[in-house]
């Protein structure tokens, strides 16, 4: 099964010829090359390293893994070497390109099932090899599969892979928050015990779902959006009705993968054994099925790539706009990588009464009829798409009204207006998780999903049938005997541990084409810890809060839940049919309470203060700093200073501190009394003694 490479590749560039290019990542640009002392066409991967923010360790390990790895299914390099400030891997050339490029090109609406099988069976021959070797891939995705001429299929891309043993003893978990959302397991979102090979297993599955209907689930919404559908809501998957193009072992094989528990996840040997892939074609198959017809890859890349710039120009402004709200979903996307989960939920529940969301559930309660919308010519529907994500954007944030309004509002500002409000922000340092917990305590269980994926799995096994290796009760870890036993490869991410690669977190696949132009645009290397984000689903005025329910309004500004949520332990329940927005006060006493009021009106005092900062700051620069704006300002100056609801909350604190005042003073007086009628008592019994004493004296004398 090894692949032999007895052929030495040069490592000059002068004995290569550059062709044209036939791919684009976030970090490197593919091209079609002639090896000329071999006369062998390659593909060349060109990395900036000026542009890969210094993170050579990451770009070594890569490589190194490239060139170590040795598997028929993975994509390996040839060679590497630097030339000025750019590293060349030589690579072998996949004329068919990815899948995810042959399904723009010629199938927008996914693969028919035979060819689906011999893809993801070729995949998951890569991953037996790559799990038994103690590699996580963790970016499995049709962008990530190519073919090559003769239909055969490598898994590539180990920008993001990961080395379980890199750390030597330190468990077989990982915490570092790697992979693109849609394709991302729960467990490595949830970022609570680490994650193992089986989170491959679920990008897996996503991607078996992304080859049948041209695009992964929640591929339109936004990262954030994507997060909260992936833990909340049930595992995607086939619809038995609806996909009825589709087998049911195609389906119980899916349904397997996504599984939100990874203990219940097969893995990818077990997953090799199930009937799906029993009979699976050859590849020749696929080359004659979806290469047939095909133009060459450079001019499918060149036809897309003009496609999408000829798009740009006529919409710029537009796209410029939906690039800009886009961003900020980016950015609050981002800022969620450090999110603390009681915040996540809450917000997730918050969510339901948006009306999308709304839709949405009823979309998964229907099984996923979401393929349906994306239908057209791809380059299309990447704007459609990218229609839809702006859309969802303004709705889960500012609205394009509100926008305006706070434009209006703060027209006198010297600089952006938005980027002013920003400067409100609190932004943290990325918290990076180190020791991992071991692979016992990996797994989470889910007690949510567990029956119906139980019911998933048994269907499964019973359609196994009379195949024993799949009936053969399902491993849940890869057969770490073996792992032993293996050499060790360096490997790992591009990327910082923790910090995200602009493109994974787009959202969107498609944008991957876009991305590198904004590259630099959307390198946040901060999470912002502040989120401002509507209330469509509580507040009576109906507008929006995906994130948290409006505690407060005041003027266009409101201060919302999640605004506070990360330093104030709010408990929401996290039931979606519930009273969501309802806190659930937990039994805790009068003064555990008062320093997370204290910090409530003191972020309240903190904002208030903000705003009349940029008030104040609009009315110095502001040419016409007339009666009108001064009668402004002075009405908000002389606003009471608490409104109605933080008074409310400052006469609890208050009182609350006056009965734990009073409660103090009580026990300080009641152990003072204590203290005095000792000491009052020992005096008396002092004098007692002395009387005593005088007394016998005397008796004495008498005598
Ligand atoms: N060996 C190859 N043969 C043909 N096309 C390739 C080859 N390697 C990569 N490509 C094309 O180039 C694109 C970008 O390559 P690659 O994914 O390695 O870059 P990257 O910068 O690491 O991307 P990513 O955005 O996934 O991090 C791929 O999606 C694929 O279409």
């Amino acid at each position: 099964m090894g692949q032999t490479t007895e052929k030495k590749f040069p490592v000059t560039a002068k004995e290569y010829n550059l062709c044209e290019e036939v791919g684009e990542g976030v970090s490197a640009t593919v091209y079609r090359a002639l090896c000329i002392p071999l006369n062998e066409v390659v593909a060349i991967k060109v990395l900036d390293l000026e542009k890969c923010n210094n993170d050579f360790d990451g770009i070594r390990r890569e490589v190194q893994t490239m060139i170590l790895i040795d598997h028929p299914n993975v994509l390996r390099a040839h060679c590497s070497f630097t030339t000025g400030h750019k590293l060349w891997v030589v690579m072998p050339y996949m004329a068919g390109g990815s899948c995810l490029h042959i399904m723009k090109s010629s199938y927008p609406e996914g693969f028919e099932e035979p060819v689906i099988a011999i893809l993801l069976r070729e995949v998951l021959k890569a991953l037996v090899y790559l799990h038994a070797h103690g590699h996580i891939h963790r970016d499995v995705k049709a962008g990530n599969i190519l073919v090559d001429a003769n239909g055969a299929v490598k898994l590539a891309d180990f920008g993001v892979a990961a080395c379980m043993f890199d750390t030597g003893d330190r468990q077989r978990t990982r915490n570092t928050f790697v992979g693109t959302p849609c394709w991302m397991a729960p467990e490595v979102m949830q970022q609570l015990h680490g994650y193992d090979f089986k989170a491959d297993i679920w990008s897996f599955g996503i991607t078996a779902l992304e080859l049948a209907h041209g695009h992964a689930p929640f591929s339109k919404y936004p990262p954030m959006k994507v997060l909260l559908m992936t833990l909340q809501n049930a595992p995607p998957g086939l619809d038995y009705e609806r996909d009825k193009r589709f087998s049911k072992s195609f389906k119980d094989m899916v349904a397997a993968c996504l599984v939100k528990d990874p203990k219940k996840r097969p893995s990818s040997e077990k997953l090799l054994k199930h009937p799906f892939f029993k009979h699976a074609r050859s590849n020749d198959y696929l080359a004659r099925s979806i290469l047939d017809g095909l133009s060459p890859l450079g001019e499918r890349f060149r036809m897309l790539k003009e496609k999408e710039a000829h798009i740009l120009a006529q919409d710029k402004a537009s796209y410029e706009y939906k690039e800009h709200l886009s961003q900020q979903e980016y950015m609050r996307g981002i800022s969620a990588w450090n999110f603390n989960l009681e915040d996540l939920k809450s917000q997730a529940a918050l969510i339901q009464d948006d009306p999308i969301s709304v839709s949405e559930e009823s979309i998964l309660s229907e099984k996923h009829k979401d393929r349906q919308e994306n239908v057209g010519h791809p380059v299309e529907r990447v704007y459609s798409e990218l229609d839809n994500h702006s859309n969802v954007a303004s709705q889960l944030e500012v609205g394009p009204s509100d926008i305006h309004d706070l434009e209006n509002s703060l027209a006198a500002l010297p600089i952006k207006p938005l980027q002013a409000l920003k400067g409100c922000f609190d932004v943290c340092e990325d918290e990076i998780g180190v020791g991992s917990p071991s692979l016992r305590d990996s797994v989470r269980p889910d007690s949510e999903q567990e029956s119906q994926q139980q019911a998933s799995t048994s269907v499964m096994d019973r359609e196994a049938g009379g195949d024993d290796a799949w009936d053969a009760g399902q491993s849940s870890t890869t057969s770490y005997s073996v792992i032993a036993g293996c050499k060790k490869f360096p490997s790992g991410s591009l990327l910082q541990d923790n910090v995200l690669s602009p493109k994974k977190y787009m959202g969107h696949r498609d944008r991957e084409y876009l991305q590198p132009k904004y590259q630099s645009e959307r390198n946040y290397s901060c999470p912002l810890q502040y989120r401002q984000k509507k209330d469509s689903s509580n507040s009576t005025s109906g507008e929006d809060a995906s994130e948290g329910a409006v505690i407060e309004h005041r003027g266009r500004f409101k201060v919302t839940s999640a605004d506070l949520s990360n330093k104030v332990p709010i408990y929401y329940s996290n039931s979606m049919s519930g009273d969501s927005a309802s806190p659930i006060v937990p039994n805790l006493s009068a003064a555990s309470v008062f320093p997370s009021l204290q910090c409530i009106l003191q972020q309240n005092t903190m904002l208030r203060e903000e705003i009349m900062k940029l008030i104040k700051f609009v009315e110095q620069n502001s040419s016409d700093a007339s009666e009108s704006t001064e009668g402004g300002i002075n009405e908000l100056v002389q606003i009471p200073p608490t409104t109605m609801k933080e008074r409310e909350l400052q006469t609890q604190v208050l009182q609350m501190q006056q009965s734990v005042k009073k409660n103090c003073i009580g026990k300080f007086q009641m152990s003072a009394l204590v203290e005095e009628l000792q000491r009052l008592k020992a005096k008396n019994a002092q004098l007692e003694r002395k009387y005593n004493a005088m007394l016998k004296k005397d008796d004495k004398i008498q005598e």
